[in-house]
């Protein structure tokens, strides 16, 4: 259900804290545009189906659940039907939507930002893949949508990619913080003229949560000099082939991804994951993180 109104003082407030993310600051702007919400359903509603803007355009948009699947014990997929039909979404590469819902009960909105999984050229659809947090407001919503239902979402601006300004990105993920960087590696691997290097490190709770192992694989055999994958699981089976535990120094070390060495200087370090592992990797006010002790400069890290 979309907001009436206004958000409330304190969750602006709360939003233009100086310790932003990426995210955070692109969901304060989204916020900020509430205002054109109302605006752009009275426009909408009188446009036709070739001039309704795509996910590109300023404002927020509500978009019909087409059909969801499964794709592990606590992972779904929700393809959603874009305003205009015949049109890619229009979204650059690692844009998110901030999905905005109401729950039952409650009077605050919730919104997360979620990105896109299927291809940015797709036409006429969008595809989030939502893992479930027992308890999660938002994550519990979308898991709880039928085809047929609706998402408010409004699009939000992550990290602008230059293709070839990095010789190299090392893409640190814990959990669903994977799906910024498979939007990432899908769009640079895919353009002839970008000639970036990847190294992902995904860190999982267990060998089922891998759920794009399929995908990374076939990047990998397709570019096995430029695309490298690491999966680090904190609980793995007896026959797991991955290390494991959590993505410690050691980890990124032999993964070659130690600032310090000549190949490595010019590196970005592109980070998303649950709080602990952020901290981890970024380090606290007093304590450095796993990345400064690795020689990253907080100049080469970018955290979603
Ligand atoms: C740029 C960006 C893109 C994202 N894209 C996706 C995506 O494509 N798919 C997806 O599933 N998620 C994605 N996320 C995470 C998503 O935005 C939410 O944070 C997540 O779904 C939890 O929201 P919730 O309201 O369900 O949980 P909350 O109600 O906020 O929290 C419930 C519980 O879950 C824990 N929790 C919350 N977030 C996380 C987390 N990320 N990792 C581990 N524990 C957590 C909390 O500590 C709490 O215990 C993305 C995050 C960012 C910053």
């Amino acid at each position: 259900m979309p907001p009436s109104g206004p958000f409330p003082q304190f969750l602006r407030a709360k939003l233009t804290a100086s310790s932003m993310s990426g995210t955070q600051v692109a969901v304060a702007a989204a916020v900020a545009g509430v205002g054109a919400y109302a605006l752009y359903l009275r426009k909408s509603a009188g446009a036709n189906a070739t001039d309704k803007p795509s996910l590109a355009s300023f404002g927020f948009h509500s978009l019909r659940l087409h059909s969801t699947e499964l794709v592990s014990h606590n992972v779904k997929r929700l393809r959603f039907e874009l305003p205009n039909a015949t049109q890619p979404g229009g979204l650059s590469l690692t844009s998110a939507l901030l999905t905005i819902s109401i729950p039952a009960g409650r009077w605050l909105p919730v919104l997360r930002p979620y990105t896109p999984v299927n291809s940015l050229d797709e036409t006429g659809f969008v595809e989030l893949m939502v893992k479930h947090y027992p308890g999660g407001k938002q994550s519990s919503h979308l898991h709880s949508l039928k085809p047929g239902d609706r998402l408010t979402v409004a699009p939000i601006k992550g990290l602008s990619w230059t293709p070839n300004k990095h010789p190299h990105v090392a893409l640190i993920a814990g959990g669903a913080g994977i799906t910024p960087m498979y939007q990432l590696t899908q769009g640079i691997l895919n353009n002839p003229g970008d000639k970036t290097r990847i190294t992902l490190v995904w860190g999982v709770n267990t060998d089922s949560e891998i759920f794009l192992a399929e995908q990374f694989g076939a990047l990998q055999k397709k570019f096995p000099d430029r695309f490298k994958a690491i999966y680090v699981v904190a609980t793995p089976e007896s026959s797991s082939p991955h290390p494991k535990g959590f993505i410690t120094k050691q980890i990124l070390e032999d993964a070659g991804l130690i600032a310090s060495s000549e190949k490595n200087k010019d590196i970005k370090v592109l980070v998303c994951g649950p709080p602990p592992m952020e901290k981890a990797l970024k380090g606290a006010m007093s304590k450095p993180g796993v990345l400064a002790e690795l020689g990253y400069s907080p100049a080469q890290i970018y955290s979603f």
